[in-house]
Protein backbone atom coordinates (compact mmCIF):
# COMPACT_ATOMS: atom_id res chain seq x y z
CA UNK A 1 0.00 0.00 0.00
CA UNK A 2 1.33 3.56 -1.19
CA UNK A 3 -0.24 5.36 2.24
CA UNK A 4 -1.81 7.60 -0.46
CA UNK A 5 -5.18 7.67 -2.12
CA UNK A 6 -5.41 9.80 -5.11
CA UNK A 7 -1.67 10.55 -4.69
CA UNK A 8 -2.07 13.60 -2.86
CA UNK A 9 -3.48 12.97 0.23
CA UNK A 10 -2.12 10.50 2.82
CA UNK A 11 -4.68 7.93 3.52
CA UNK A 12 -6.50 6.78 6.81
CA UNK A 13 -7.28 3.56 5.84
CA UNK A 14 -6.10 1.03 3.32
CA UNK A 15 -7.38 -1.83 2.39
CA UNK A 16 -6.04 -4.84 -0.33
CA UNK A 17 -7.74 -7.64 -1.37
CA UNK A 18 -10.26 -7.58 1.64
CA UNK A 19 -12.38 -11.24 1.70
CA UNK A 20 -15.57 -12.31 3.78
CA UNK A 21 -17.54 -15.01 3.17
CA UNK A 22 -20.48 -16.21 5.80
CA UNK A 23 -21.28 -19.46 4.46
CA UNK A 24 -21.81 -19.68 0.73
CA UNK A 25 -23.04 -15.88 1.53
CA UNK A 26 -19.85 -13.68 -0.33
CA UNK A 27 -20.44 -10.51 2.00
CA UNK A 28 -17.13 -8.57 0.72
CA UNK A 29 -15.61 -9.91 -2.77
CA UNK A 30 -11.93 -8.64 -2.70
CA UNK A 31 -12.18 -4.88 -2.10
CA UNK A 32 -9.21 -2.20 -2.61
CA UNK A 33 -9.52 1.08 -0.95
CA UNK A 34 -7.74 3.83 0.50
CA UNK A 35 -9.94 6.55 2.01
CA UNK A 36 -7.96 9.85 2.49
CA UNK A 37 -7.55 11.21 5.82
CA UNK A 38 -8.84 14.66 6.92
CA UNK A 39 -11.79 14.07 5.24
CA UNK A 40 -15.41 12.99 5.60
CA UNK A 41 -16.06 9.93 3.38
CA UNK A 42 -18.98 8.47 2.96
CA UNK A 43 -19.24 4.56 2.31
CA UNK A 44 -22.89 4.44 0.59
CA UNK A 45 -24.56 1.33 -0.78
CA UNK A 46 -27.80 -0.67 -0.91
CA UNK A 47 -29.28 -2.94 1.92
CA UNK A 48 -26.80 -6.08 2.30
CA UNK A 49 -24.33 -4.57 -0.21
CA UNK A 50 -21.40 -5.63 2.70
CA UNK A 51 -20.72 -1.69 3.96
CA UNK A 52 -21.41 -3.31 7.74
CA UNK A 53 -18.74 -6.13 6.91
CA UNK A 54 -16.19 -3.83 5.78
CA UNK A 55 -16.91 -1.50 8.90
CA UNK A 56 -16.43 -4.30 11.31
CA UNK A 57 -13.31 -5.72 9.37
CA UNK A 58 -11.76 -2.55 9.18
CA UNK A 59 -12.41 -1.54 13.08
CA UNK A 60 -10.72 -4.83 13.99
CA UNK A 61 -14.01 -5.99 15.21
CA UNK A 62 -14.45 -9.07 12.95
CA UNK A 63 -11.34 -11.24 11.53
CA UNK A 64 -11.56 -11.03 7.48
CA UNK A 65 -10.96 -14.52 5.85
CA UNK A 66 -8.25 -12.60 3.65
CA UNK A 67 -7.02 -9.36 3.14
CA UNK A 68 -5.01 -6.23 4.51
CA UNK A 69 -6.03 -3.23 6.52
CA UNK A 70 -3.70 -0.03 7.38
CA UNK A 71 -5.35 2.22 9.86
CA UNK A 72 -3.94 5.54 10.44
CA UNK A 73 -0.70 3.12 9.47
CA UNK A 74 -1.37 0.16 11.50
CA UNK A 75 -2.03 -3.06 10.48
CA UNK A 76 -5.34 -3.44 12.12
CA UNK A 77 -4.67 -7.61 12.81
CA UNK A 78 -1.62 -7.36 13.47
CA UNK A 79 -1.04 -4.33 15.48
CA UNK A 80 -4.97 -3.74 17.12
CA UNK A 81 -4.10 -2.14 20.54
CA UNK A 82 -1.82 0.33 18.05
CA UNK A 83 -5.41 0.72 15.60
CA UNK A 84 -7.78 0.78 18.80
CA UNK A 85 -6.16 3.85 20.74
CA UNK A 86 -6.34 5.94 17.37
CA UNK A 87 -9.82 5.50 16.72
CA UNK A 88 -13.15 5.67 17.96
CA UNK A 89 -16.08 3.88 16.85
CA UNK A 90 -19.96 4.21 16.63
CA UNK A 91 -21.41 0.72 15.39
CA UNK A 92 -24.68 0.20 13.88
CA UNK A 93 -27.19 -1.34 16.98
CA UNK A 94 -25.26 0.37 19.38
CA UNK A 95 -24.69 -1.59 23.32
CA UNK A 96 -24.12 0.49 25.80
CA UNK A 97 -23.69 0.05 29.69
CA UNK A 98 -27.23 0.37 30.43
CA UNK A 99 -27.06 0.33 33.82
CA UNK A 100 -24.60 3.45 34.06
CA UNK A 101 -25.75 7.10 33.61
CA UNK A 102 -24.04 9.20 30.89
CA UNK A 103 -21.66 10.62 33.07
CA UNK A 104 -20.41 7.40 34.39
CA UNK A 105 -20.55 6.01 31.15
CA UNK A 106 -17.53 8.93 29.74
CA UNK A 107 -16.19 8.29 33.24
CA UNK A 108 -15.61 4.64 32.74
CA UNK A 109 -14.87 5.14 28.96
CA UNK A 110 -11.94 7.12 30.11
CA UNK A 111 -10.32 5.71 32.48
CA UNK A 112 -10.31 2.43 30.08
CA UNK A 113 -8.59 4.63 27.49
CA UNK A 114 -5.87 5.54 29.90
CA UNK A 115 -7.00 9.30 30.02
CA UNK A 116 -6.27 11.15 33.39
CA UNK A 117 -9.49 11.26 35.31
CA UNK A 118 -9.47 15.41 35.68
CA UNK A 119 -8.90 14.89 31.88
CA UNK A 120 -11.73 13.27 31.75
CA UNK A 121 -14.02 15.09 33.71
CA UNK A 122 -13.46 18.19 31.71
CA UNK A 123 -14.19 16.84 27.95
CA UNK A 124 -17.26 14.57 29.12
CA UNK A 125 -18.14 17.90 30.72
CA UNK A 126 -17.62 20.09 27.35
CA UNK A 127 -19.53 16.87 25.32
CA UNK A 128 -22.22 17.24 27.38
CA UNK A 129 -22.74 20.19 27.06
CA UNK A 130 -22.21 20.62 23.35
CA UNK A 131 -24.01 17.41 22.66
CA UNK A 132 -27.37 18.84 24.25
CA UNK A 133 -27.16 15.79 27.00
CA UNK A 134 -26.03 17.95 29.96
CA UNK A 135 -29.53 17.55 31.39
CA UNK A 136 -29.43 14.41 31.07
CA UNK A 137 -26.07 13.28 32.46
CA UNK A 138 -26.98 11.57 35.53
CA UNK A 139 -30.33 9.62 33.79
CA UNK A 140 -29.32 5.94 33.43
CA UNK A 141 -28.17 5.16 29.77
CA UNK A 142 -31.31 2.57 30.08
CA UNK A 143 -33.73 5.53 29.76
CA UNK A 144 -31.78 7.60 26.96
CA UNK A 145 -34.02 7.83 23.87
CA UNK A 146 -32.52 6.63 20.84
CA UNK A 147 -31.15 9.62 19.09
CA UNK A 148 -29.45 10.30 23.34
CA UNK A 149 -27.74 7.10 22.76
CA UNK A 150 -26.68 8.02 19.13
CA UNK A 151 -25.02 11.08 20.88
CA UNK A 152 -23.62 9.69 24.24
CA UNK A 153 -22.50 7.26 21.59
CA UNK A 154 -20.56 9.66 19.98
CA UNK A 155 -19.28 11.38 23.08
CA UNK A 156 -18.15 7.73 24.23
CA UNK A 157 -16.00 7.25 20.35
CA UNK A 158 -14.90 11.26 20.75
CA UNK A 159 -13.50 11.26 24.13
CA UNK A 160 -9.67 9.84 23.55
CA UNK A 161 -9.81 12.37 20.26
CA UNK A 162 -9.28 9.65 17.76
CA UNK A 163 -7.24 10.20 14.44
CA UNK A 164 -10.10 8.19 12.80
CA UNK A 165 -13.77 8.02 13.37
CA UNK A 166 -15.95 5.22 12.34
CA UNK A 167 -19.74 5.88 12.49
CA UNK A 168 -22.63 3.43 11.07
CA UNK A 169 -25.73 5.57 10.55
CA UNK A 170 -25.01 8.16 12.93
CA UNK A 171 -27.79 10.28 12.46
CA UNK A 172 -30.75 7.97 13.06
CA UNK A 173 -33.07 8.48 15.17
CA UNK A 174 -31.50 11.96 15.78
CA UNK A 175 -33.48 15.00 15.73
CA UNK A 176 -32.78 17.67 12.87
CA UNK A 177 -31.72 19.91 15.92
CA UNK A 178 -29.70 17.35 17.07
CA UNK A 179 -28.11 16.56 13.65
CA UNK A 180 -27.22 20.00 13.15
CA UNK A 181 -25.02 19.81 16.90
CA UNK A 182 -23.28 16.66 15.67
CA UNK A 183 -22.55 18.07 12.00
CA UNK A 184 -20.87 20.77 13.82
CA UNK A 185 -18.79 18.67 15.92
CA UNK A 186 -18.23 16.86 13.09
CA UNK A 187 -16.92 19.28 10.95
CA UNK A 188 -14.57 20.84 13.25
CA UNK A 189 -13.00 17.56 14.13
CA UNK A 190 -12.29 16.99 10.49
CA UNK A 191 -11.17 20.49 10.07
CA UNK A 192 -8.41 19.74 12.00
CA UNK A 193 -6.83 16.82 10.01
CA UNK A 194 -8.99 14.19 11.41
CA UNK A 195 -11.00 11.66 9.29
CA UNK A 196 -14.49 10.83 9.54
CA UNK A 197 -15.68 7.72 7.87
CA UNK A 198 -19.61 6.83 8.01
CA UNK A 199 -22.24 4.79 6.57
CA UNK A 200 -25.48 5.90 4.88
CA UNK A 201 -28.83 5.26 2.74
CA UNK A 202 -29.45 8.91 3.57
CA UNK A 203 -27.86 10.43 0.12
CA UNK A 204 -29.34 13.85 0.39
CA UNK A 205 -27.16 13.80 3.92
CA UNK A 206 -23.76 12.10 2.49
CA UNK A 207 -24.16 14.74 -0.77
CA UNK A 208 -24.23 17.68 1.86
CA UNK A 209 -21.57 16.03 4.12
CA UNK A 210 -19.28 14.23 2.22
CA UNK A 211 -15.92 15.39 0.63
CA UNK A 212 -14.92 11.55 -0.65
CA UNK A 213 -17.80 8.75 -1.42
CA UNK A 214 -17.36 5.06 -1.99
CA UNK A 215 -20.38 3.19 -3.61
CA UNK A 216 -20.56 -0.41 -2.76
CA UNK A 217 -22.99 -3.16 -4.37
CA UNK A 218 -22.60 -6.70 -3.79
CA UNK A 219 -19.63 -6.93 -1.66
CA UNK A 220 -17.62 -4.78 -4.43
CA UNK A 221 -16.68 -1.24 -4.95
CA UNK A 222 -18.67 0.36 -8.05
CA UNK A 223 -17.44 4.00 -7.73
CA UNK A 224 -15.21 5.83 -4.95
CA UNK A 225 -13.67 9.40 -4.76
CA UNK A 226 -14.04 13.16 -4.48
CA UNK A 227 -17.96 13.38 -4.42
CA UNK A 228 -17.91 15.80 -7.39
CA UNK A 229 -16.58 12.79 -9.51
CA UNK A 230 -18.85 10.06 -8.70
CA UNK A 231 -21.86 12.14 -8.99
CA UNK A 232 -20.25 12.96 -12.65
CA UNK A 233 -22.80 14.48 -14.60
CA UNK A 234 -25.62 13.32 -12.75
CA UNK A 235 -28.33 15.33 -11.53
CA UNK A 236 -27.81 14.17 -7.87
CA UNK A 237 -25.66 11.53 -5.83
CA UNK A 238 -28.76 9.56 -5.34
CA UNK A 239 -29.19 9.80 -9.17
CA UNK A 240 -25.73 8.52 -10.10
CA UNK A 241 -26.19 6.14 -7.04
CA UNK A 242 -29.18 4.35 -8.44
CA UNK A 243 -27.00 4.08 -12.05
CA UNK A 244 -24.49 2.57 -10.12
CA UNK A 245 -26.18 -0.05 -8.43
CA UNK A 246 -28.23 -0.75 -10.80
CA UNK A 247 -31.37 0.30 -9.40
CA UNK A 248 -32.81 1.79 -12.68
CA UNK A 249 -35.53 -0.36 -14.38
CA UNK A 250 -36.19 -2.48 -11.29
CA UNK A 251 -39.87 -3.20 -10.68
CA UNK A 252 -40.60 -0.15 -8.13
CA UNK A 253 -43.90 -1.05 -7.11
CA UNK A 254 -46.24 -1.51 -10.69
CA UNK A 255 -46.79 -5.01 -9.94
CA UNK A 256 -48.50 -4.32 -7.00
CA UNK A 257 -51.88 -3.46 -9.21
CA UNK A 258 -54.06 -4.51 -6.05
CA UNK A 259 -52.40 -2.28 -3.57
CA UNK A 260 -54.16 0.76 -2.90
CA UNK A 261 -57.27 1.82 -4.97
CA UNK A 262 -60.18 0.96 -2.41
CA UNK A 263 -60.19 -2.61 -4.54
CA UNK A 264 -60.72 -4.89 -1.18
N1 LIG B 1 -23.12 -12.69 10.68
C1 LIG B 1 -23.59 -12.93 9.45
N2 LIG B 1 -23.96 -14.18 9.08
C2 LIG B 1 -24.43 -14.45 7.84
N3 LIG B 1 -24.54 -13.52 6.87
C3 LIG B 1 -24.20 -12.27 7.16
C4 LIG B 1 -23.70 -11.90 8.47
N4 LIG B 1 -23.42 -10.56 8.47
C5 LIG B 1 -23.73 -10.14 7.24
N5 LIG B 1 -24.18 -11.15 6.45
C6 LIG B 1 -24.59 -11.05 5.04
O1 LIG B 1 -23.58 -10.35 4.35
C7 LIG B 1 -24.13 -9.45 3.40
C8 LIG B 1 -23.64 -8.03 3.71
O2 LIG B 1 -24.24 -7.59 4.92
P1 LIG B 1 -23.91 -6.18 5.59
O3 LIG B 1 -24.63 -6.14 6.89
O4 LIG B 1 -22.45 -5.97 5.59
O5 LIG B 1 -24.57 -5.18 4.55
P2 LIG B 1 -24.85 -3.61 4.68
O6 LIG B 1 -24.36 -2.99 3.41
O7 LIG B 1 -24.32 -3.09 5.95
O8 LIG B 1 -26.45 -3.60 4.68
P3 LIG B 1 -27.51 -2.59 5.40
O9 LIG B 1 -27.41 -1.33 4.65
O10 LIG B 1 -28.81 -3.29 5.15
O11 LIG B 1 -27.16 -2.49 6.85
C9 LIG B 1 -25.65 -9.61 3.49
O12 LIG B 1 -26.04 -10.52 2.48
C10 LIG B 1 -25.87 -10.23 4.87
O13 LIG B 1 -27.00 -11.07 4.86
Amino acid sequence: MTGSAGGTVPAAVGVRGLWKRFGDQVAVAGIDLELPAGQFVGLVGPNGAGKTTTLSMVTGLLRPDSGRILVAGHDVWADPVAVKSRIGILPEGLRLFERLSGRELLAYTGRLRGLPGEEVDQRATQLLDVLDLAGAQHKLVVDYSTGMRKKIGLATALLHNPEVLFLDEPFEGVDPVSAQTIRGVLERYTASGATVVFSSHVMELVESLCDWVAVMAAGRIRAHGPLAEVRGAAPSLQAAFLELVGAHGRDDGQSLDWLGGGAR
